[in-house]
C-alpha cells in the first residue's frame, strides 16, 4: 500500500466564545473549544444540548451570533463573516450514511476528487479502500454492503480529498451495538494513520471515550468541561458531568483533613488535597469500581439489585446507613438479592461537591 499522507494537516481549530442559534435565539452560548494537529475531539451531551448546532457552525452551515472560529489562525466564522462550507477544507460524515445509491463504491469515493487526475484519483480510491478494509469492493454498489461497510465507505469518501478536518455527526448511531464497538476503534486508527483531525458528535459516552483525545461535555447549549476521557471521568467539575459520565452515587460526607473525608463508607484518605476545609459537609462521588465485593471484609452491604455483565457482576448494595451504592464483583461471585456481602472501599481519588442548598 502506498502511503499518501494529507498535504494540508490541521494545526489548530479554535472556537472562541461562540454563540449560535436560530431565528435570533441562541441555542449554544459562550462555547470555547480547540483541537490541534492529529487530534480527535468530541462533543458529548444529552439530546438537544446543541452538539449538532455547534458542529454545523464549524462546518459553515450556521452563522455565528457572537465569537469566532479560526482554522489555522484564519477566522472562518464570526458574527460578520462566514466562509462558505466548500472553502473550509472540512469533510463530513453523518448518521444517515447517504452514499449515492446509483454510483459504485469507487464512484462514491471519487465524488470529491473531481479536480484530481484520473490516475491520481484511482490510486487514492484503491489506497483508501484498502485502508478501510474494503479492497476489491470498488465496483460494488452501496445496497450490496452492510451498514458498517457503508459507513467505512462514507469515511473513505469524506477523507478522500484530504480535508484538514473531518466532522462526524452521530456516525455510528444507526449501527447495532456490537458493530459499533468493532467499528469505533477501527475508524480512530484510520484517522490517526491518515493524520486527519476530527470532531465527533455523540450522546454515547463509551463511543466518545473510545474515539476521542479531547472531550467537551455539553448541557443546554453550554460547554461545561473539556478534558481527556480520563479527566472527565475522574475529575468531573460539576455534578452534572459526574452523573452524565458513567454510573455513581453521591454519599453525604464530612471533611476530616486535607485529603481525608468521613462518610458511610468510613474514613477515606485520598491521594491528593481536595481543597475543602475540615468540618465542611460535602457530597462524595462513589463510582461502581470504588466499592469491591470482598468475602473477608467485616463491612457489609445488602444486595438490592444485580446485573450480570459477563466478566463481572454489578450489584446495588444497601449500606448499614441505609444509603445505596454500586459494587463490583468478579463474575464467579454470584450472590442473591437480599443477601449480605462483604465490601472493600477502593477509593483513593476523592471527588466531592459542596452540599446543595435545599430549595
Ligand atoms: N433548524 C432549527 N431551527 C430552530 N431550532 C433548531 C433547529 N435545529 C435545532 N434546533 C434546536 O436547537 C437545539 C439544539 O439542537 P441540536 O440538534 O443542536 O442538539 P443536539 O445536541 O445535536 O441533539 P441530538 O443529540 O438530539 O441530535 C434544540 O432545542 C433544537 O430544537
Amino acid at each position: 500500500m502506498t502511503a499518501m499522507p494529507p498535504n494540508k494537516m490541521l494545526k489548530e481549530l479554535k472556537l472562541n466564545h461562540i454563540a449560535v442559534g436560530y431565528q435570533g435565539t441562541p441555542v449554544v452560548q459562550d462555547a470555547n473549544f480547540r483541537i490541534v494537529e492529529g487530534e480527535i475531539g468530541c462533543l458529548l451531551g444529552p439530546s438537544g444540548c446543541g452538539k449538532s448546532t455547534l458542529l454545523r457552525a464549524i462546518a459553515g452551515f450556521e452563522p455565528l451570533m457572537a465569537g469566532d472560529i479560526s482554522l489555522d489562525n484564519e477566522v472562518i466564522s464570526s458574527s460578520e463573516t462566514t466562509v462558505s462550507p466548500e472553502k473550509r477544507s472540512i469533510g463530513m460524515v453523518f448518521q444517515d450514511i447517504a452514499l449515492f445509491p446509483h454510483l459504485s463504491i469507487g464512484e462514491n469515493i471519487a465524488f470529491g476528487l473531481k479536480h484530481w487526475s484520473k490516475q491520481e484519483a484511482n490510486a487514492r480510491i484503491d489506497y483508501l479502500l484498502e485502508l478501510v478494509g474494503l479492497a476489491g469492493y470498488k465496483d460494488r454498489y452501496p445496497d450490496s454492503l452492510s451498514g458498517g461497510q457503508q459507513q467505512r465507505v462514507a469515511l473513505a469518501r469524506a477523507i478522500a480529498p484530504k480535508p484538514k478536518l473531518l466532522l462526524m455527526d452521530e456516525p455510528f448511531s444507526g449501527l447495532d451495538a456490537k458493530l459499533r464497538e468493532e467499528l469505533v476503534p477501527d475508524i480512530r486508527a484510520i484517522l490517526l494513520h491518515e493524520k486527519v483531525s476530527a470532531i465527533l458528535v455523540t450522546h454515547d459516552q463509551a463511543e466518545a471515550f473510545a474515539m476521542a483525545d479531547r472531550v467537551a461535555i455539553m448541557e443546554a447549549g453550554k460547554i461545561l468541561q473539556v478534558g481527556t476521557p480520563y479527566e472527565i471521568y475522574h475529575e468531573p467539575v460539576s455534578r452534572f458531568v459526574a452523573m452524565f459520565i458513567g454510573q455513581g452515587d453521591f454519599l453525604p460526607a464530612v471533611v476530616c483533613g486535607a485529603n481525608c473525608v468521613h462518610s458511610d463508607l468510613g474514613e477515606i484518605h485520598g491521594d491528593m488535597d481536595h481543597g475543602f476545609q475540615s468540618g465542611e459537609k460535602v457530597d462524595l462521588l462513589v463510582r461502581p469500581d470504588d466499592i469491591l465485593h470482598d468475602d473477608d471484609s467485616e463491612f457489609k452491604g445488602l444486595i438490592v439489585s444485580k446485573w450480570f455483565r459477563g466478566s463481572y457482576f454489578l450489584y446495588r448494595v444497601k449500606l448499614p446507613s441505609g444509603k445505596v451504592t454500586y459494587c463490583f464483583a468478579s463474575s464467579h461471585h454470584n450472590h442473591s438479592i437480599g443477601q449480605e456481602i462483604g465490601l472493600t472501599v477502593n477509593l483513593d481519588h476523592l471527588v466531592m461537591f459542596p452540599i446543595e442548598a435545599k430549595a
